[in-house]
């Protein structure tokens, strides 16, 4: 039997980057977490141990900090398509390359209504996400957040599933829907305003969230994908993860008190794992 090497790829995982941009009077801070990845014509290294092909990802890792300092200036995305460029232009063996970057949101300190020039507060769970493959075909941009947690107090219902001897679950027409979101889409261009188009995808998520009439979890994934490509045509397809954070009702009858569907139990696990892909018909 004839073993060989088939898919591989490395790179240099969790580059954690901060960078300031100083403006007269005020000062940007953005950070960063970027992941390199190479695929392309590694295996004497592996069969031979010869590293003649082989970039230290240690190299990789310096090469987003001396980029940053010129590239890194507006978005995520824009800064993954250089890096990209720069390793797929100069190292003959790779054929792809894949940058990943995952954005901490840090919030500018506002005081009376006064935005202060220099400091920030942590922009909490939720990351912009961005995942830039190169070959020389061009580049591919997909785009998204995580960690974005959303919860809406009515406008949800589970009922008419099926039921046998191990259900128990009660049908509800009024609960907590609750969930910590993750999105990413996939750009028909990368000859985008990012930064601006991203926001109008995540005002759109928001919007249709909050106003969704939802039936399940996976009836407002749905409509949010739906929602977000029908307004952008710039956008493939999306795919949503959506756990479900159950927030139960607590039995209160024990303390000869009613629940009108007032007090909860936020149970973290086990919990219902949706997830799902919206694209378009050929
Ligand atoms: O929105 C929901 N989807 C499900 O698939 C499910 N299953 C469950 O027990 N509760 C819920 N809620």
């Amino acid at each position: 039997m004839r073993i060989k090497l088939s898919a591989n790829r490395y790179g240099k995982n969790a580059v954690n980057l901060s960078r300031i941009i100083r403006h007269e009077g005020y000062h940007e801070f953005r950070q960063v977490s970027v992941s390199v990845a190479l695929t392309g014509d590694f295996d004497a290294a592996h069969t031979l141990g010869d590293n003649s092909r082989i970039l230290p990802t240690d190299t990789q890792k310096n090469t987003v900090y001396a980029l940053a300092r010129e590239h890194f200036t507006s978005s995520i995305e824009a800064f993954g398509l250089t890096l990209s460029q720069h390793f797929l232009s100069r190292n003959p063996p790779v054929s792809q390359v894949r940058i990943e970057l995952v954005e901490h949101l840090w919030q500018r300190l506002a005081f009376d209504g006064v935005p202060h020039p220099h400091s920030f507060t942590g922009g909490g769970s939720e990351k912009r996400t961005t995942v830039v493959t190169r070959t020389a075909a061009g580049p591919a941009v997909s785009s998204g957040l995580k960690g974005l947690l959303l919860l809406k107090t009515t406008d949800s219902a589970f009922v008419g599933y099926p039921k046998d001897e191990f259900t128990v679950l009660p049908e509800t027409s009024d609960r907590i829907l609750a969930t910590e979101c993750e999105a990413s889409w996939n750009y028909v261009t990368t000859e985008l305003d990012f930064d601006s188009r991203h926001q109008q995808i995540r005002q759109s998520l928001l919007r249709t969230f909050a106003g969704h009439q939802s039936h399940s979890v996976q009836h407002t994934l749905y409509a949010i994908g739906e929602k977000i490509l029908q307004e952008n045509d710039v956008v493939a397809e999306i795919s949503l993860i959506m756990p479900n954070k159950h927030h139960i009702p607590f039995n209160l009858e024990p303390f000869g008190q009613p629940n009108t569907n007032e007090i909860f139990v936020a149970t973290d696990a086990p919990f219902g794992y949706i997830t799902g892909t919206v694209t378009r018909e050929p």
